[in-house]
């Protein structure tokens, strides 16, 4: 019997309940242990899928081959899951032999949830067994325990509070050589996948060995700053703790890093130490909060969570390929996603301004500036990244909406338009007191800086003002619908954290209507 662990998410040895539960049936029943990694074309040519999180994953691969020991079999094939399968299975049947399935439970985009349902309709038909394991406090739902949020926060802790999973002794696991013909050693890995294809000069490197220095410089001395950093992209790219990618590529467990964390706290040499970690570990619980919206609604993806947000926004090409390509003539804005083309990574509140920018003034849908981002953010999870969007483009019903003024944003997180003039090497010239309306220069001014709005660098796209007021006023009426609060009121029950106690105890019987009427 082959004991056979599908690496998906999870790219690591350690603390993988998956590899742990195989490793302990190759002592108990007998048999051989196989790591197998599939380059799936369908998971390649999705549309939020980009070379910077394909080159992040090979990075990673290679990594882990590091530490694997010397006659161990991380096997990689290129190919659908199910046809992956059904080649083992061809190559194990003649000799008596067969297979057992290992992995963790994998919430994905609506592409690997549907792979998902294909390997277990695989499974049951050529009746292998495919052993899922849960590796965050996230929550799967089945037929004896349906979907509820209300004891959610308790499942989350004990699972935090549980022992992580050992590195394995894996020089005496008993390996399987692939026997699959067409299988590549993972040196031999392709090296350009991805559906957009567009260079990321500043990505940070895959693998667990530059997550575990990373932990460690934020632990011992970046974290000290966490708290008061993370809003002005400045500060956020040194003092955040910049883990993402290897949290959303497994490369790390959140479970390891929230026991680091806690270790840390009491260690902190002084108070400013301990909020911010405290700060930082909240972040942890969002994790794992927001990954469950999409657990539970797969189809948060395509669809608004609340109908009444369903085909209400018009797409416009010229000013989504405006706000995608950095030029939308709000000087932070834009300079914000010429940072994110470069590191795939960008600060909290900067991706929150972006998705508010596209769906309030520029009233895109959603969607299209959803997949831009994810492509290019290499730390895409899209369990935090769906809810996310929609939270701030205010299509979930139950999140105020938050318009981000970007000419007061940039006033507040980078008053003197260093971060600006970095990314938009345009308005070099500019004077502080313009940088962040460079549109108001006149002729003359313009002239002395070297600068000609409208052709070096555009005009806003919209006017800001008139353009979130009509905004709100689209909201005001979506909003006299007839159903909209009691659906509202339902979501909020079905996704909401029961942080909150006290309204939590009414949210059943309805939402409060002024707190959607906060903006
Ligand atoms: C529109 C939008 C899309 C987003 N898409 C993603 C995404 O695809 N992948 C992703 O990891 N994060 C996403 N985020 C959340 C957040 O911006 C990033 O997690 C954070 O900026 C990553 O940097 P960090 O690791 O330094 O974060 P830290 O502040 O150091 O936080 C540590 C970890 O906590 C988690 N976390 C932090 N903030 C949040 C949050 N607001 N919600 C949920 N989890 C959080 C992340 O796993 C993060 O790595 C998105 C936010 C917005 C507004």
């Amino acid at each position: 019997m082959l004991h056979l662990v599908w690496l998906k998410r999870d790219l690591r040895l350690y603390d993988h309940a998956a590899l742990t539960a195989a490793i302990s049936a190759v002592h108990q029943q007998g048999g051989r242990l196989a790591l197998l990694y599939v380059i799936e074309p369908g998971v390649w040519s999705q549309p939020d899928s980009s070379l910077r999180q394909w080159q992040f994953v090979r990075e990673s691969l290679l990594d882990l081959q590091q530490q694997l020991a010397q006659n161990s079999a991380l096997w990689s094939v290129a190919g659908n899951m199910p046809d992956v399968l059904s080649a083992l299975l061809q190559q194990l049947e003649p000799q008596g032999q067969s297979f057992t399935l290992y992995s963790h439970e994998e919430t994905g985009n609506l592409f690997s949830y549907r792979r998902d349902q294909a390997v277990r309709q695989w499974c049951r038909k050529h009746q292998i067994t495919w052993h899922e394991y849960a590796q965050n406090g996230v929550r799967r739902a089945s037929r004896s325990r349906p979907h509820s949020r209300d004891d959610w926060a308790a499942h989350w802790a004990a699972f935090m509070e549980q022992a992580q999973h050992a590195m394995p002794l894996l020089s005496e696991c008993p390996w399987l050589p692939c026997p699959l013909p067409d299988a590549l050693p993972v040196t031999a890995l392709p090296t350009n996948l991805g559906y957009d294809q567009t260079p990321c000069p500043g990505r940070q490197p895959g693998g667990r060995s530059a997550a575990l220095a990373l932990l460690s410089s934020f632990l011992h001395s970046r974290g000290r700053f966490y708290r008061g950093s993370l809003g002005s992209p400045l500060t956020a790219e040194h003092h955040a703790s910049r883990l993402s990618p290897y949290l959303a590529w497994g490369c790390l467990s959140v479970r390891e890093v929230l026991q680091a964390v806690r270790a840390a706290q009491q260690q902190a040499p002084d108070t400013r130490w301990r909020n911010s970690l405290a700060a930082f570990e909240s972040r942890l619980w969002w994790h794992c909060h927001f990954i469950q919206k999409l657990e539970d609604e797969p189809l948060q993806e395509q669809q608004p969570l609340h109908p009444a947000w369903a085909g209400v926004r018009q797409f416009n090409a010229a000013w989504y390929a405006a706000w995608a390509n950095g030029q939308t003539g709000w000087p932070l804005a834009d300079a914000c996603m010429k940072y994110l083309q470069h590191y795939g990574w960008l600060n909290f509140r900067m991706r929150a301004m972006l998705m508010s920018l596209a769906s309030y003034p520029l009233w895109l849908p959603w969607q299209q500036p959803a997949l831009h981002l994810a492509r290019w953010f290499t730390d895409y999870e899209p369990g935090i990244h769906y809810p996310q969007v929609q939270m701030q483009s205010g299509t979930t019903g139950i999140n105020p909406p938050r318009m981000y003024n970007p000419t007061l944003q940039a006033q507040k997180q980078d008053p003197q338009g260093v971060f600006i003039r970095r990314w938009l090497p345009q308005l070099a010239q500019v004077p502080d007191s313009w940088i962040h309306q460079p549109w108001g220069m006149s002729q003359r001014l313009q002239a002395q800086c070297g600068v000609t709005i409208g052709r070096d660098y555009p005009a806003p796209l919209v006017d800001f003002e008139q353009a979130t007021r009509l905004a709100r006023e689209h909201i005001r009426q979506l909003r006299q619908q007839p159903q909209y609060f009691s659906n509202a009121a339902d979501i909020g029950h079905q996704h909401g954290s029961r942080k909150r106690r006290a309204a939590a105890s009414s949210r059943r019987r309805t939402i409060n209507p002024d707190q959607l009427r906060l903006f």
